[in-house]
């Protein structure tokens, strides 16, 4: 049963149609990347699964039940807006933090001073978070959102702004949580961090998903892609279902039909043009993927995979808001 459930939200800001239907699941001990282009519908989905805003149809359920008040204490949450005391110290809030959510004095100081550790800012306990840097405010930020041991993480662009030694610590820290047993949801811009930690990846466009798989899954939903590097572009007007996606001095990327051998004409009209230093299969990477699923119409898109719709890497309509 997957752990969490996000069932055919809605969200309407006046005329704006923020969420339109969505849907996805995050199971337990997986990692997934919410992505999407500024104003999607991300921030709008977490506040909605956290409680802090309510939607106008759809439920948010917890391992087949409703996420009510008893669950979302559970949660660990990273808001975008932030949500520290700026003048409280960093020690003394995290063990607040942590009693507001059930735990014991003690317990509460044992886990601030493992995450501040873990996160390293234990040399910051005694200081006002206003007074650390905006990349030491973030670990706090998550310490905050694991001081209470949470058994669903949730977090807006947790990787915002952070150096690249914060971003493996929290990577680490990240995959820690989703190996014993968390459903972990974060959304983000960075789509190469996002392919390289992510188990699945949900991208969203005007409040609806439009594809939701493994990396690999929505790869397979695109016509597989060849690397030409020849000096002479080949003529492949006479060949049907070939296109140039890119071309950058000697270098074109080309899209071909997904059948076998299709690449060979492909090939073979490059050796007449003139000499091929290079021929070879392209992987598409998250950004490429992204592009192709925000950019294009919205015509219905073949479902590949299994038969669950809000597990099974697909494309779907999505509507502009
Ligand atoms: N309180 C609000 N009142 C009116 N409109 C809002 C409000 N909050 C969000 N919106 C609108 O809802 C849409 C979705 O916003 P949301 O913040 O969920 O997007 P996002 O995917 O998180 O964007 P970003 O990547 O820029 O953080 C946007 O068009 C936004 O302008």
């Amino acid at each position: 049963m997957p752990a969490l459930e996000i069932d055919r939200l809605t969200k309407t800001y006046g005329s704006l149609r923020a969420l339109d239907s969505l849907s996805f699941s995050v199971e337990a001990g997986e990692i997934f990347g919410f992505v999407g282009s500024n104003g999607a519908g991300k921030s709008t989905t977490m506040r909605i699964a956290l409680g802090v805003l309510s939607a106008d149809s759809g439920e948010v359920r917890w391992d087949g039940s409703p996420l009510g008040f008893d669950g979302r204490r559970r949660v660990g949450y990273m808001p975008e807006e932030r949500g520290l005391y700026p003048k409280m110290k960093v020690g003394e809030q995290l063990v607040y933090l942590a009693r507001l959510h059930g735990l014991d004095a003690n317990a509460a100081r044992v886990s601030m001073e493992h995450w501040t550790e873990k996160l390293g800012v234990d040399a910051r306990r005694g200081d006002e978070v206003q007074k650390l840097s905006l990349g030491n405010q973030q670990r706090v930020q998550l310490a905050a959102a694991l001081v209470h041991d949470p058994q669903i993480l949730v977090l807006d662009e947790p990787f915002s702004g952070l150096d690249p030694v914060a971003v493996d610590v929290m990577s680490t820290v990240l995959r820690e949580r989703a190996d014993a047993g968390a459903p972990v949801l974060f959304s983000s811009h960075q789509l190469e961090l996002v392919e390289r930690l992510c188990d699945r990846v949900g991208i969203i466009r005007a409040g609806s998903m439009v594809a939701v798989g493994s990396v690999d899954e929505l790869r397979s939903t695109t016509a597989p892609r060849w690397l030409l590097d020849a000096p002479a572009l080949p003529d492949i007007s006479a060949l049907p279902g070939v296109h140039v996606i890119s071309r950058e001095g000697s270098r074109t990327v080309l899209e071909v039909p997904d059948t076998p051998g299709a690449e060979q004409p492909v090939l073979r009209a490059a050796l007449a043009a003139g000499p091929v230093h290079e021929f070879s299969p392209q992987r598409a990477s998250l950004t490429e993927l992204f592009r192709h699923a925000v950019s294009r119409d919205d015509t219905a898109q073949p479902v590949a995979g299994g038969t669950t719709p809000a597990r099974d890497a697909r494309t779907s309509e999505g509507t502009p808001a």
